[in-house]
């Protein structure tokens, strides 16, 4: 096949984005369109930070830095955006196209080809709202994303803890990979359940199970050393745990950070990472978002298919594993 410009799944992450508008650093999405100018320089402090916060070398700065950037509002990215464009943000324009701009070439690509949609929570299906268990999807996306898998094999892929997306999402016919990807079941639905393959019978696959007991730990350490620190919120997603900042005042953001370091630094088999106006903390092994994916795409009979197309769309960095997968993309 010549070589097109589309590419896929990645600017189908893009096309998330495009509907979130997003933030310009790699902590949060991907573009709608042009990334802003300011947005390159942004990505690079944010990607220097969050080296940092991962290998617990940085500065009280970076880390704020990184934190403010995490998750702009629509205003700072439409004014970034608003900044204008050079030769280095065309080119990362013609290396990430909007997938909203080419749908016709994605769906081009996904002739004869098996759909597997997935499909990112917080922020992708449900708006960003300050308390994390009020992030309620509207009846409206719950409809749309019935009709999709009325007709592809549909997961939800979440940082959140299974049983809480599952909560919020309320439809039985899906695959859910909750905490990362790091705990994954098939449909509930004995209808979707009779279509699954057959090796694949209410599969559940939890590859971190042996870090439970350290996640409870680290979860009660958390909550106990940041008490002290108003509107910072723990969240336990059973295989990880979240610290959220939305509700703290940025002066204390530092003291935030140094905290949770800190505490993950107790647990050496856990690693820190940042996400939308979040700290995430999860065991360190590897697996993430992007080899959920590849686990039920594996399980659904499509290991290693040429006719498959996975669709991916989500908005935060943890999706960004998943984009990486690219033993799919099709040019
Ligand atoms: O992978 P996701 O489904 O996107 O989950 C990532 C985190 O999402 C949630 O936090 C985010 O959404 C909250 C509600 O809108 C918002 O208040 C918070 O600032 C965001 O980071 C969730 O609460 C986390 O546990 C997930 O890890």
């Amino acid at each position: 096949m010549a070589k097109a410009s589309v590419v896929v799944p990645e600017q189908v992450g893009a096309a998330a984005a495009a509907a979130q508008v997003g933030c310009p650093c790699p902590g949060t999405t991907l573009f709608p369109y042009p990334p802003p100018r300011a947005g390159i320089a942004v990505r690079r402090k944010c990607l220097q930070a969050a080296q940092q916060l991962e290998l617990g070398a940085g500065l009280r700065g970076g880390w704020v830095e990184s934190m403010r950037a995490s998750s702009p509002t629509h205003a700072k990215a439409a004014a970034a955006l608003a900044a204008g464009v050079d030769e280095e943000h065309a080119a990362w324009m013609a290396r990430h196209p909007s997938a909203l701009g080419e749908f016709e070439k994605v769906v081009a690509a996904s002739k004869g080809k098996q759909i597997v949609m997935f499909l990112d929570y917080d922020g992708t299906l449900s708006p960003i709202v300050d308390d994390p268990d009020a992030a309620f999807m509207s009846e409206t996306m719950r409809m749309a994303v019935r009709s999709v898998a009325k007709h592809f094999p549909t997961a939800i892929v979440s940082g959140r803890c299974r049983d809480k997306v599952f909560e919020f999402v309320k439809l039985a016919e899906l695959y859910y990979a909750g905490s990362h990807g790091m705990d994954i079941k098939g449909p509930a639905s004995r209808h979707a359940a009779a279509k699954s393959p057959p090796h694949n019978k209410g599969v559940l696959f939890q590859p971190a199970s042996e870090f439970l007991p350290m996640i409870e730990q680290v979860h009660d350490r958390l909550e106990q050393a940041t008490r002290s620190i108003p509107g910072a919120k723990v969240e336990n997603n059973k295989f990880c745990v979240s610290v959220h900042f939305r509700c703290v005042d940025e002066k204390s953001w530092g003291a935030l950070a140094e905290t949770v370091r800190r505490v993950v630094r107790e647990f050496p088999r856990l690693r820190l990472s940042q996400g939308r106006m979040v700290f995430e903390v999860r065991p360190t092994i590897k697996w993430d978002k992007g080899k959920a994916l590849e686990f039920l795409l594996d399980s659904l009979g499509f290991a290693d298919c040429s006719d498959v197309l996975p669709v991916y769309i989500g908005d935060d960095r943890t999706d960004e594993d998943a984009f990486k997968v690219n033993k799919y993309l099709y040019y």
